[in-house]
């Protein structure tokens, strides 16, 4: 018979560790056979499902991510861009599908990731969604559409606790702009405004992030024209959305060729 591929998931403890070890550990298409916290981390050693306060699962946390990626086809990783790159070399020497939902990874971060998914693949989306992922396709059209007469202002919200800004996913909708106007988004973007900032500049696009209570995450895409504004918005009020794209992620990524990927090729849009 053959097996369901047997999935990881990195940064057990967290807010969306523990939505996927949840989610995981139900599915009828993937078995959860690891959970990583790092080192120090109070999880370490005891059963998850037992540690989020719920039945044994039959999986111990482990601080030792290469042991458990041996025995998996598939890293669920949302932790933090030091883990995540670090992940990526080790689930490319287990040949291992590795879905990054990491935000906050720098150019150096990115280098090293490319490096890995030269031995396996790698599904990277700073928003996993299918809604939101919908919205990326739409923002890219309606930029094309509008061009550099409205000006592209980008607001996101999220919980007191988010360490980066702007949002993967502000940045993600930020570069589906700049595609959609045939311009890359390090030339044109925004970020930051505080002060004597002088008039907007045309073809600018701009970042604003708001931050408080338990905000899951909220994106504005505003098109702002003369007399008129088109605004794009994706509400999420539950983190299993982010989850169940990273599942479907991680089954899509079974038996593909080493590369990177995003969300948009898994869902084809
Ligand atoms: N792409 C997407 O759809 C989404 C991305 N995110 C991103 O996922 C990341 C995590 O978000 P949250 O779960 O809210 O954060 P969190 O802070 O609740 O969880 C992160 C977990 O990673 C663990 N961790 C950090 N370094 C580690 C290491 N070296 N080894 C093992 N575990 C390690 C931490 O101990 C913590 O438990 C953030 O970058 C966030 O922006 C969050 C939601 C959706
Ligand atoms: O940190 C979060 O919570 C989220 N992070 C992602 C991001 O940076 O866009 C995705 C989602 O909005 C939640």
């Amino acid at each position: 018979m053959h097996e369901l591929p047997g999935l990881v998931v990195t940064g057990a403890s967290g807010r969306m560790g523990q939505t996927l070890v949840r989610l995981v550990a139900g599915s009828d298409k993937a078995r959860l056979v690891g959970a990583v916290e790092r080192p120090g981390n109070p999880w370490v050693g005891r059963d998850v499902g037992e540690a989020m306060g719920g039945a044994a699962l039959g999986v111990v946390v482990t601080d030792d991510p290469l042991e458990a990626f041996a025995k998996a086809q598939g890293v669920i990783d949302f932790t933090s861009p030091a883990a995540t790159v670090e992940f990526a070399g080790l689930a490319a020497q287990a040949r291992a599908v590795h879905v990054v939902g990491t935000t906050g990874l720098e150019a150096e971060h990115l280098q090293r990731l490319s490096a890995a998914a030269r031995h396996a693949p790698i599904i990277r989306a700073g928003n996993m969604s299918l809604g939101l992922n919908l919205l990326t396709a739409l923002t890219r059209k309606v930029a094309e559409a509008l061009g550099e007469d409205w000006d592209v202002e980008i607001v996101e919200a999220h919980h007191r606790m988010k360490v980066d800004a702007p949002s993967g996913t502000a940045l993600m909708l930020g570069e589906a702009a700049a595609a959609g106007r045939g311009v890359a988004l390090e030339e044109v973007s925004d970020r930051g405004r505080d002060g004597i900032t002088g008039a907007r500049t045309r073809g600018h696009i701009g970042f604003a992030s708001l931050r408080g209570g338990d905000i899951v995450g909220e994106h504005d895409v505003i098109f702002a024209g003369e007399g008129e504004r088109v605004i794009l918005r994706h509400v999420a009020t539950d983190r299993a959305i982010f989850a169940r794209g990273a599942l479907r992620a991680a089954l899509w990524g079974q038996d593909r060729a080493p590369g990177e990927y995003s969300m948009m090729d898994v869902l084809g849009l």
